[in-house]
């Protein structure tokens, strides 16, 4: 999907929520149990219900992979569902040398046809920019994460320097080729310091996650985070596909939208 088709589909939507799909074969409810695929039925129920408000759809893919060869039956049959103009996100937090990155992206792109995926930096230049080969897809770089641990190496100073190594991540990979379709990984958790992401890469679109079952501030992302494009796909998973029944997966979207609606 190009960043043009993106942004138009926020403004017709007047939304930017990414529902997740983190579907945890324990905590869905009993009826999907019955199915032969519990996790493609659950998934085509959420869709169902979320895609009035949905700009995105995130599995996360640990859900998948933890069950095995039956896990990524379901993940194909879910992507083979979700309507063609929302953006797809594959988080599965990747990253390795060239060449097994490359199978990665074929993975991914080609044969699960994602619109993106998420990635760590850690390993470098040559650990994303195969991604960036593609025409229309994207990189969902990692750049201030929502989870505790994120003070353990991202907010390490840098030495002469008044950045932090997010901030400094964040900089480098802007500087990339093809660096348009990157986006960064912003946490709602993170309050003030989302605007030292925001000022470090200002044009590019943040995927944040962390509002929700994490308590992030949706109100805290749009006052540091927006841009002129709106720039961003705030996540929901558990907050969202586990409210309930069918009626109570669509209203939970719904509110989360209609807050999104009221900022715009
Ligand atoms: O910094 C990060 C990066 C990724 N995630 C992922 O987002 C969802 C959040 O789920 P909730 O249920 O809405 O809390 C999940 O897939 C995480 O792995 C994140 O939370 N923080």
């Amino acid at each position: 999907m190009t960043r043009t088709e993106l942004i138009q589909n926020i403004r017709d939507k007047e939304s930017f929520l990414c529902v997740g799909l983190d579907t945890d074969i324990q905590k869905i409810p009993d009826q999907f149990k019955k199915e032969a695929d519990p996790i493609f039925a659950f998934n085509k129920m959420v869709i169902e219900a979320t895609s009035d408000f949905a700009v995105a759809y995130k599995p996360n893919l640990a859900f998948y992979e933890s069950l095995g060869p039956k896990g990524w039956e379901s993940l194909q049959r879910t992507m083979e569902i979700i309507p063609k103009n929302i953006f797809t996100i594959a988080d599965a937090k990747r990253g390795d040398i060239g060449n097994t990155a490359e199978m990665y992206a074929k993975t991914f792109f080609e044969w699960l046809n994602f619109d993106s995926v998420t990635l760590s930096p850690y390993m470098g230049k040559d650990s994303v920019t195969p991604f960036l080969k593609y025409e229309d897809k994207w990189a969902i770089v990692l750049g201030i994460t929502s989870n505790p641990g994120a003070v353990d190496f991202q907010f390490q100073p840098i030495a002469n320097s008044s950045d932090l190594l997010f901030e400094k991540v964040i900089k480098h990979a802007i500087s990339w080729d093809n660096s348009d379709r990157i986006m960064f990984v912003a946490g709602a958790t993170r309050g003030e310091t989302l605007a030292k992401a925001r000022k470090a890469a200002p044009n590019q679109f943040f995927l944040v996650p962390g509002v929700g079952a994490q308590g992030g501030s949706l109100e805290d992302v749009w006052q540091h985070c927006k841009n002129p494009d709106i720039g961003l796909l705030v996540n929901s998973s558990r907050g969202i596909i586990y409210a309930g029944d069918e009626k109570a997966v669509h209203s939970a979207a719904e509110k989360l939208r209609n807050e999104m609606k009221a900022l715009m």
